[in-house]
């Protein structure tokens, strides 16, 4: 990545807004593309590229909370990994509105550019047991990242730590403890203080209640919510759970082999789906109410996940679709995302929507 102009408003035409559904987006994601090499033999030579992430569009609102959503392998992780720059993305655009309201593609920076954002976009990871350093006390774990920004030392990295660790409910008397002395949900509870603690504006949540008992979900859930209320928050929230999602998302993103197939609000999306991928996820999900699309019928997918390094021609569904037309879907032109005006339901197109009552959607073309 070069480093090039630091204010892009403007300038370079990114006009992030340019959607009425996004008016003002904390994130504006463009083209963004995460291929990683697949080397192989003894000279390591690059044979081919896992295309995680494959030029995704996509708009976060400011204070809203964001679900990825898609099976395992689709690149869900990798999507929230590089919108922190924690994975260097191979392309795109990830325009970032700061706190001076300009617009900053922070793809564009050099690590020491970026440094700043950084301390603003934040990452919980999933799992609270091999993401805490075990020879750390709380008080390294939570302190270090003010530490290494070097904006505060002594007494009053102490006091930080320990509002920090009061405000995702430890007692700051912990401090000197180690990982291994707390619970998984405690645990998530210090990632959750050492992800917050530098006074960040985006979290960038992957899976943070999987590796939990479904006991203490509700829980950090709760906390989750609760903080983003109070710190003003927006988050990006990457989970398989789509009972998760539904619980805590406003709006959702489908993802299938490192693209977006759909997003839309999260009532809209689970009462209406109107991608073939989205109504097979979703009918998964126990539906309360019999009247929902695709309630109490599970569609079973075949196959697993095709190979993200080789996907198939057409439709990249079309292996897996219990609706797919041969000759038709394994040849088409790969979809654009097609939205109805005014709601922000957004669809990769599906040449059976129409007959299978799967449409509903207008044809102005756009991102998320
Ligand atoms: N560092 C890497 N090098 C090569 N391939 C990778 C790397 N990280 C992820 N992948 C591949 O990229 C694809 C997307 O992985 P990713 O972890 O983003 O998916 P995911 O939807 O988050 O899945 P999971 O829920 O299992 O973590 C997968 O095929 C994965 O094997």
């Amino acid at each position: 990545m070069t480093t090039m102009n630091h204010d892009i408003s403007g300038a370079s035409g990114v006009e992030a807004g340019a959607d009425e559904e996004t008016a003002t987006p904390i994130l504006d994601v463009r083209g963004l593309t995460v291929h990683f090499p697949i080397k192989k033999g003894f000279l390591s030579r690059t044979v081919g590229h896992v295309r995680a992430v494959d030029g995704i569009d996509l708009s976060v609102r400011a204070g809203e909370t964001l679900g990825i959503v898609g099976e395992s392998g689709c690149g869900k992780t990798t999507l929230g990994r590089s919108v922190a720059r924690v994975i260097e993305p191979t392309a795109g655009q990830i325009v970032y509105r700061d706190t001076a309201g300009r617009n900053v593609d922070l793809a564009e920076l050099n690590a020491r550019r970026l440094r700043p954002y950084q301390r603003q976009i934040r990452v919980v990871f999933q799992d609270p047991f091999s993401s805490l350093n075990p020879r750390m006390t709380l008080r390294q774990i939570v302190g270090e990242p003010l530490r290494t920004s070097g904006t505060v030392t002594g007494s009053e990295l102490d006091d930080r730590v320990a509002s920090m660790l009061e405000r995702v409910g430890l007692s700051p008397k912990y401090m000197n403890r180690y990982p291994h002395a707390f619970s998984g949900g405690e645990r998530q509870r210090v990632n959750i203080a050492r992800a917050l603690v530098l006074g960040p504006r985006v979290v960038i949540a992957d899976e943070p209640v999987s590796a939990l008992d479904v006991s203490v979900r509700a829980q950090i859930l709760n906390l989750l919510r609760d903080l983003q209320e109070e710190l003003k928050l927006t988050y990006l929230f990457v989970s398989h759970d789509l009972s998760v999602v539904e619980n805590i998302c406003d709006r959702v993103a489908v993802m299938y082999l490192g693209k977006i197939v759909e997003v839309a609000g999260t009532a809209d999306l689970y009462a209406q789906p109107r991608h073939p991928y989205t109504e097979a996820l979703l009918s998964a999900v126990p539906r309360p109410d019999p009247r929902l699309r695709g309630a109490g019928r599970r569609i079973r997918l075949a196959d697993d996940l095709p190979d993200p390094a080789n996907p198939p021609p057409g439709c990249y569904f079309h292996t897996r679709c219990p609706y797919a037309v041969p000759g038709v879907c394994d040849v088409a032109e790969r979809a654009p995302l097609l939205t109805s005006s005014g709601s922000g339901h957004r669809v990769a197109a599906c040449v059976r929507s129409d007959e299978l009552g799967l449409a509903g959607v207008g044809s102005e073309v756009g991102g998320p």
